[in-house]
């Protein structure tokens, strides 16, 4: 059994698969607390009731899509996903994980999209003291991240960037991670179209300039920011 938020068929909105019918498969729970969350109802205040692992695998064969995007709160973060992807690979679906990269699991998927998190997205001492001591303590296993890129067929680094001052600690993680600039995606902090315009002016031609690659929320621009989208 895995702890469900939402599943739901839609078009995969960021990063290499962009544009992609898929069916999302959203866990709810997660070990950190971002103050930016876009799905406090899988972070926060996590809410779904437990699904069998059958009646996931059954729901993405109605759904008729070959791509499926396991995704969060943290996907790593129950055990139950590394036997849903296997089950999901041996019947030959493409499997993107979208995951903070803190867990360390021996999961095998298509697609490793690991968005590491900054400092910048902790969440505030002073309102919540708790997470945000976790937060900071678990946010950047850099090990870890290693791991579950090596395990993986392909993999891409998602950074959100909410200002300027992340561009350091970016630089920094990909030195760390060694990862080419063609697998680094630099995707703005926002949850809707003006943040996503405003944020593009600075941020995409700095994106540009590094030989990283731009990523735009296009479900945002598609279908709002409405759940199961
Ligand atoms: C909700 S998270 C779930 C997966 C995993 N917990 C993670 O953070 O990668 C899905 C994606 O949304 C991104 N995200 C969450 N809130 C965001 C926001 N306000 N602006 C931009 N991206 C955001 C995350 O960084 C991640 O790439
Ligand atoms: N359309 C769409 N694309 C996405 N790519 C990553 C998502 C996520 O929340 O992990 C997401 C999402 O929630 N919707
Ligand atoms: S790690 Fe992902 S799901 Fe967890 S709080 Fe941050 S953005 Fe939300
Ligand atoms: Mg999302």
């Amino acid at each position: 059994m895995l702890r469900i938020s939402e599943t739901f068929a839609s078009r995969q909105g960021e990063g290499l698969l962009t544009g992609t019918d898929s069916f999302f498969i959203r866990t709810s729970g997660c070990n950190l607390r971002c103050w930016f969350c876009d799905t406090p109802y899988a972070s926060w205040r996590p809410e779904g009731d437990p699904v069998s692992l059958d009646a996931l695998v059954q729901a993405v064969a109605e759904a008729d899509v070959r791509h499926v995007v396991l995704t969060g709160g943290e996907p790593l973060l129950p055990k139950e996903s590394v036997r849903l992807c296997a089950m999901l690979r041996e019947r030959g679906y493409h499997i993107t994980i979208e995951t903070a990269g803190t867990i360390d699991r021996d999961i095998a998927c298509d697609l490793m999209s690991i968005s590491p998190k900054f400092r910048t997205s902790t969440p505030d001492a002073k309102a919540h003291p708790r997470w945000s001591a976790l937060h900071e303590q678990r946010r950047m296993p850099i090990e870890t991240m290693h791991k579950l890129i090596r395990q993986s067929g392909d993999h891409q680094i998602k950074f959100v960037v909410d200002n300027k001052s992340d561009f350091d600690e970016l630089q920094a993680i990909v030195e760390q991670l060694d990862v080419p600039a063609d697998k680094v995606w630099v995707m703005p902090q926002g949850i809707n179209e003006d943040d996503l315009d405003q944020a593009a002016t600075w941020l995409r031609p700095w994106t540009t300039e590094q030989g990283y690659r731009y990523c735009d929320r296009m479900q945002i621009r598609w279908y709002g920011n409405r759940r199961g989208t």
